[in-house]
């Protein structure tokens, strides 16, 4: 216990939660680190906002528990520890956006200064508008800042981007980048591969309520994604390339030959070595997007292995 409290802001222990016969989490094993962004990513229905509820303390597991800051998830929440940003919170109509965030610090012990909300999201030219007219991306800001408002150690947002324009987005993740270097965790779920990719330290893909694979975005590409090692040739086309290490499957093209790597060091290794007179030799990757479809939409074999190499 002590462990987790000091490592973890976020702990799942085998959490399962059913609506009907929809399994929406299955037996979730998961540690949201301290200091740390991490995001959610699956698709549509893969179970990151049951699993988010479940955090926030607004559902009940049926199964395992959930503990934040080593506290059941409803405690942790009335002693201030957690702030939500969710899809569908609303403010009174004719306030002003200075009204609510002054509103939401007088709820904490030690909130968050009002300057430094304004700073981290964004919202310093909008304190004295009214939170009825603003645009759908301004007032994700807002939204943002008032679940910074109580300076928490866990920050939870649920999508929090939508609505916004690319320059905001991009403003956004600054915000969020700043805040977690102040020592904060942050949670986020989203869609979108590259965001997922840039704004957080470590990726958690969900399908159908299990996690699919964890780690870096480059860990999550080099594991799933295959690599393609590429060289030019003079001659005939090689004999045995498909025997090399790690290979897949070979392409040729004019003078260039394409080796699909599940392994491409050994591949380069083994390339380089060989006697192919290979030159202009290349090594590229597959993308982010490429890995996730990939593990979205991969066999359950292919999921446990996953799990088992970036453990
Ligand atoms: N209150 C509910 N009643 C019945 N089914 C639900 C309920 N909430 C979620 N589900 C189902 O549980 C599964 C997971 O849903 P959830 O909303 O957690 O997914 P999500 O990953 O957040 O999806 P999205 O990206 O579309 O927001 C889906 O099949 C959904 O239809």
């Amino acid at each position: 216990m002590s462990q987790t409290i000091r490592d973890h802001a976020a702990e799942f222990s085998g959490v399962s939660k059913s609506f009907l016969e929809v399994k929406a989490v299955d037996g979730l094993e998961l540690s949201v680190g301290r200091g740390r962004v991490t995001a959610l990513l699956g698709p549509n229905g893969s179970g990151k906002s049951t699993l988010i509820d479940m955090l926030l303390g607004l559902l009940r597991p049926d199964r395992g528990r959930v503990e934040v800051f080593g506290k059941a998830p409803g405690a942790a929440v009335r002693a201030g520890l957690v702030g939500a940003m969710r899809q569908d919170g609303a403010f009174p109509a004719s306030a002003k956006v200075r009204e609510v965030l002054e509103l939401a610090r007088r709820l904490y012990p030690q909130p968050a200064l009002l300057g430094e909300l304004a700073e981290v999201a964004d919202v310093g030219d909008l304190l004295s508008r009214r939170v009825d007219r603003l645009s759908g991306g301004q007032l994700q800001r807002v939204r943002f800042a008032f679940a910074a408002a109580g300076a928490p150690g866990l920050l939870v947002l649920d999508e929090p981007t939508v609505a916004m324009d690319v320059e905001a987005r991009a403003r956004f993740w600054e915000g969020i980048r700043s805040w977690a270097e102040r020592g904060r965790s942050v949670l986020f779920s989203t869609h979108y591969l590259e965001e997922a990719d840039t704004a957080a330290d470590r990726i958690v893909v969900m399908n159908r309520g299990r996690i699919l694979a964890e780690g870096t975005g480059e860990e999550i590409k080099r594991t799933v994604g295959r690599r393609t090692v590429s060289f030019r040739t003079d001659g005939p086309p090689p004999a045995g390339l498909e025997l090399l290490p790690g290979v897949c499957g070979v392409e040729r093209q004019h003078d260039r030959v394409r080796l699909h790597t599940t392994d491409s060091d050994a591949t380069v290794h083994a390339v380089l070595s060989g006697a192919f007179a290979a030159r202009d030799l290349e090594l590229s990757g597959s993308s982010l997007e490429e890995a996730f479809r990939a593990l979205t939409t991969g066999a359950a074999h292919q999921v446990v292995a996953v799990r088992e190499v970036l453990h």
